[in-house]
């Protein structure tokens, strides 16, 4: 028997699957197989998620662990924020340390336990880096910019401006109003790219902002590889960086920005330090179930005799965001 967790950062529900604790780890066919499969909403576990967080040995030097993401769709994202957080907290459970290294695809990724949000609200803190911006990091082609930043972008919807980086997984920004970002052009723009298209050909996450005030913002994400979610952690970091270089009156480096989102809201710190940005990501990391499965049942992607137990995490979330502002239609609380 092996176990499984059902986890949350703002709603970005995921599986943890640790391979360290197996026999045989699953292969890479064997994997897609079952993130496709625990994942759908319809006959998934446990009403879906957004993908699975798997959990090896760490490749680089001084890493706790590894971490990769395979996406609900069964695609690979080099990186995962509000995932990260709750493998911080797992690792950090596992190993009983407060702070230490992640390996992802890119990079070691720091992380730190923080304080509770609210009663049994657990939180980590974690590193979103690398930052990029050019053409061949995201990749775009065919828009005429080497980087986008603030820029009219009528090929892909007029009106609108757009900034584009990389965290280093590839986000699409464009700020507006309560109206816009309540309106069905998310989904127009988010299915048009994360289709066969000539501008982002490995797709990319759509991140729309509301500006609410001084470091405050509202994010709203169609994601790569998933479609609509509660929240994305890189994007809301990536948005981060993206407010202030293009708002820098309302969102300030090296402050706390609050960054609302229909699942809840993460706080980001935006560094600047020797040319070079990376953002801080804080905010819950929620267990809400506990899976066990024998070991055939999961290379076989067979739900039909897993043990769910219910942790009470989830009441305790739930009062924490029912106690946050509403800005728009869009929150859920
Ligand atoms: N939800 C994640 C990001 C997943 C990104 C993925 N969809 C991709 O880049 O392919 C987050 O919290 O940061």
């Amino acid at each position: 028997m092996t176990t499984l967790y059902k986890v949350h950062g703002s709603q970005n529900h995921f599986f943890i699957l640790d391979q360290t604790e197996l026999n045989t780890p699953l292969s890479e066919s064997e994997l897609i197989t079952l993130t496709k499969k625990i994942t759908n909403p319809q006959n998934g576990l446990l009403n879906g998620a957004d993908g699975v967080l798997v959990i090896n040995k760490a490749t680089r030097d001084g890493a706790l662990a590894q971490m990769r993401v395979i996406n609900a769709d069964g695609s690979e994202a080099s990186m995962c924020g509000n995932g990260l957080r709750t493998v911080a907290r797992y690792l950090s459970e596992k190993y009983h340390q407060d702070s230490f290294l992640v390996d992802t695809m890119n990079s070691n990724l720091r992380v730190r336990k923080y304080d509770d949000l609210a009663v049994r609200v657990h939180a980590f803190a974690v590193e979103i880096s690398p930052v990029l911006f050019n053409k061949e990091a995201l990749p775009f082609q065919n828009l005429g910019h080497d980087r986008i930043i603030d820029q009219y972008l009528p090929e892909i919807y007029p009106g609108l401006r757009f900034t584009s980086l990389a965290v280093p997984n590839p986000h699409l920004i464009s700020f507006m109003n309560q109206a816009q970002i309540e309106s069905n052009i998310l989904k127009e723009v988010g299915e048009y790219l994360n289709n066969e298209n000539p501008y982002f050909s490995d797709g990319v996450n759509v991140n729309f902002v509301q500006i609410i005030g001084e470091n405050q913002l509202f994010v709203r994400t169609y994601e790569r590889g998933v479609g609509f979610t509660n929240a994305c952690g890189t994007g809301m970091s990536a948005s981060s960086l993206a407010f202030c270089l293009t708002h820098p009156k309302k969102g300030i480096f090296n402050q706390k920005i609050d960054v609302y989102n229909p699942g809840g809201k993460v706080q980001t710190i935006v560094h600047h330090e020797n040319h070079y940005y990376w953002i801080e990501l804080i905010g819950n990391a929620t267990f809400t179930d506990q899976i066990e499965i024998s070991e055939s049942d999961l290379h076989q992607a067979e739900f039909a005799n897993v043990k769910v137990k219910s942790t009470d995490e989830e009441k305790y979330y739930q009062q924490f965001s029912n106690h946050l502002p509403l800005f728009n239609n869009l929150q859920a609380n």
